[in-house]
This record gives structure tokens, sequence and C-alpha cells, in this order.
């Protein structure tokens, strides 16, 4: 189970696995979070980036305890839904700071409560998978691509596969089975607040508003002009880190649908960035998370990238679960004690084990 950077609600999926093959993959489901929570989560996130800066967001903290237990409550909620067989529960929890090495520090923390959600569900949890990277100096994220690597095992390669969540991914396999990893930039969750402020809609439906505007170009270059772009990877983002450039680089003063059309661009553009980063160019780019429905994203994402550019489903992967998929694999990788992260995903100094265990594998 996964709990996103959109803070939609919980992705969770039943997937078959021994960490390194993909068997069957059962049912999946989103169960979305009330209003109450994801204002309360939203909020947590920017008192703990505040904290960060040293206002101090103390463990006993009651929003902190209060948003713990409603997100782990809606996760046990999503096992008795999807995986009420399961022999075995992955369980991120929510990020509500980042801070790896190179980034402000050595720090990455991911709210819920695995020993409540072992109680409640009766089943092992394997939970903080990115601790253990980070401490070891790698960026704790992305932690898919060893899933996207199985998953695309019998696929033609070079391959990209993208992520377009509320920050956005990649994942480079190279024919010998290589991986190259990085965060790409931010991708929907610019364009969700926009949606929110501008229609009060939770996001730009069907990028509906972008649609009927026109990309900013002098916003535009200067958002791309952000020196996260042209740095090699490893590396991966907070949700927040580009507040700030957001805020300075005129987009606020834009009308609704240009600004909409500017921050799809924007979320385009960061992509093509990253294929400079690429050891070769893939021969297409496979899209799952949200960003794939939204029209204007894959238009826009098409008319940057020079390869053909796809959604997941176009190689019969559901591009809703992938997320949920990746931490049962994951799951099942910390129970054997098999690497979640390596020096070209993470920058982990070598294959790198992780993770917590709650319980016993039966
Ligand atoms: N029909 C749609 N039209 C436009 N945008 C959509 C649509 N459906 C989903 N989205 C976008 O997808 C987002 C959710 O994507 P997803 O669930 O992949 O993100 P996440 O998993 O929370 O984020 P991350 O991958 O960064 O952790 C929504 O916030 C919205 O922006
Ligand atoms: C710190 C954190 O939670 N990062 C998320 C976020 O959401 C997308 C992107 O940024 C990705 O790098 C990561 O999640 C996915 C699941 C990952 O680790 O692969």
């Amino acid at each position: 189970m996964m709990s996103g950077t959109s803070l939609d609600g919980v992705d969770a999926a039943w997937v078959e696995t021994d960490g390194e093959r993909i068997g069957r993959l059962g049912p999946r489901l989103t169960l979305p979070y009330d209003d109450g929570l994801r204002r309360d989560l939203r909020a947590l996130l920017d008192r703990a980036n505040a904290a960060a800066a040293g206002n101090g967001l103390p463990p006993d903290d009651p929003l902190l305890l209060d948003c713990v237990r409603r997100l782990t409550l809606r996760h046990a909620e999503a096992v008795a839904a999807v995986a009420e067989d399961a022999d075995l529960i992955g369980f991120h929890g929510q990020t509500i700071l980042h801070r790896p090495a190179g980034r402000g520090g050595g720090l990455t923390w991911q709210v819920g409560d695995a020993a409540l959600l072992a109680e409640l569900t009766g089943k092992p949890v394997a939970h903080d998978f990115r601790s253990a990277d980070v401490a070891a100096g790698g960026q704790g994220a992305p932690l898919v691509p060893v899933f996207h690597a199985a998953l695309a095992a019998e696929l033609p390669k070079p391959l990209a596969v993208l992520n377009l969540g509320g920050v956005g991914n990649v994942t480079w396999i190279g024919a010998n089975g290589a991986l190259v990893a990085f965060d790409t930039g931010p991708a929907n969750g610019p364009l969700d607040d926009w949606a929110r402020r501008h229609t009060g809609a939770a996001c730009d439906w069907d990028g509906a508003l972008a649609a009927a505007g026109e990309a900013h170009p002098e916003v535009l270059a200067r958002l791309l002009a952000h020196p996260f772009f042209s740095l090699p990877p490893p590396k991966s983002l907070d949700r927040l880190d580009f507040g700030r450039v957001l805020r300075e680089s005129g987009a606020e003063g834009l009308p609704a649908a240009d600004g909409a059309a500017t921050l799809v661009a924007f979320c385009a553009g960061s992509v093509a960035a990253g294929l400079r980063h690429l050891p070769a160019p893939p021969r297409e780019w496979l899209v799952g998370g949200g960003g794939r429905r939204n029209a204007a994203v894959m238009r826009a994402l098409q008319a940057a990238l020079p390869q053909p550019v796809r959604p997941a489903e176009a190689v019969g992967w559901d591009g809703d679960a992938l997320e949920a998929q990746a931490f049962g694999v994951l799951a099942a990788r910390v129970a054997r004690g098999l690497p979640l992260t390596f020096p070209g995903t993470t920058g982990a100094p070598r294959p790198l084990p992780g993770g917590s265990l709650i319980g016993r594998l039966p």
C-alpha cells in the first residue's frame, strides 16, 4: 500500500511474488481520504517542513498522533477490502518530509503506525522502506525501479517507465538490466494546487482547464531554469521543494487557464529535461500514475519527447496500481533481506537491503 504525495488516499493492490518475480496480480483499489484527513495531512506536511527549518514538530504532537491513527485505520480498511488472504503487508505510509543527503540533510519521514496495522490485520507488516538508504547516503527514493524492472522483464529495452503522481519519477531499464532512476520534478502537485485555488476542484480533470489556455513562455522558462533539472542523478524531491520557485516565477499572476497550461508544460518540460541524464534514449515511455489521465499532460509529454509515449495500459499494466504493487514486491524483498535500492536508483553505495518487518511470515 502506498499513500502518495497528492494526498488523495491509499492505493492498495494484491500481488503474488517472491520479491524477484511477479506472478498473479490481484485486485486493487484507492480508498480516498475524507476532506478532513486530507486537510490535516496537508497541514502536517507544512508543519513538518517548517519544523525542519527549526520550529519543531514533537513526536507527541496531537495533530501528528491523530493523523497517524486515522491514516492507519484507513489502511486497515484497504487490507480488509483487497488483501484479506495476503501473507504479508507492505505499508509505505505518508511522506511528510523528505530531506535526503545533498538536499539539506539526511532525513526522510513517513508516517503510519505499522504496529497498529499489524495488530488490526493480524498480518506481518513491512514498513520504513526508505530510512536505511538515506542513512547510507542514498536519496531514499525512488524505490519502484526494482519492481519496474521485474514487471518489464520481457519488454524490449532500453525502456523508460514514468510515474506521474504529485511528483514525477522515471526508471530507465537498459538491455543488460541496468537501472537508472530519479525524480523528474513536480508533476501533478502544482497543477492540483492551482486547480483547487482557481476552480475548487481537486485537480484539473482531464486537463480541461489547461486545454483552454496557453503556456506562458517566460514563466515556463523561469520554472525550468531551476537547478534541480541540470543536477545529475541520483536525485529526489519533497512535494514542497518547488514552492518558492513557483511563487517567484510569476505563475501566480496568470489567468486560471494559462496558469494551468503553464504547469502542464512545466510537468512535460521537466520530464524532457531528464532525458539528458539517461544513458541512452529509451525506445518508448510507459506512463503510470494519475497524470496519464490528464489529456493535456499526455499531449504535452508527446510534444516534448522524441520517443513514443504510451500509458502503462498499452503493455497490459494497470497504471493506477503500479506503486501499490511495487510496495507488495518490496515487502517481500524486505522479508527475504534482498536489496531495495541500488547505486543507479538512489545512489546507495551498493545494492542495499532495507525496511523493517513486524511479525513473521506464515
Ligand atoms: N481524470 C484525471 N484528470 C486529470 N488529472 C487526474 C485525473 N485522474 C488523476 N489525475 C491526477 O493524478 C493525481 C493522482 O495521481 P497518483 O495517485 O498517481 O499520485 P500519488 O500516488 O498520490 O503521487 P506520487 O506518485 O507522487 O506519490 C491527482 O492528484 C490528479 O492530479
Ligand atoms: C519521499 C517520497 O515519498 N517520494 C515519493 C514521491 O512520489 C513520487 C516520487 O516522489 C517518488 O520518488 C517517491 O515514491 C515512489 C513510490 C518511489 O519511491 O518510487
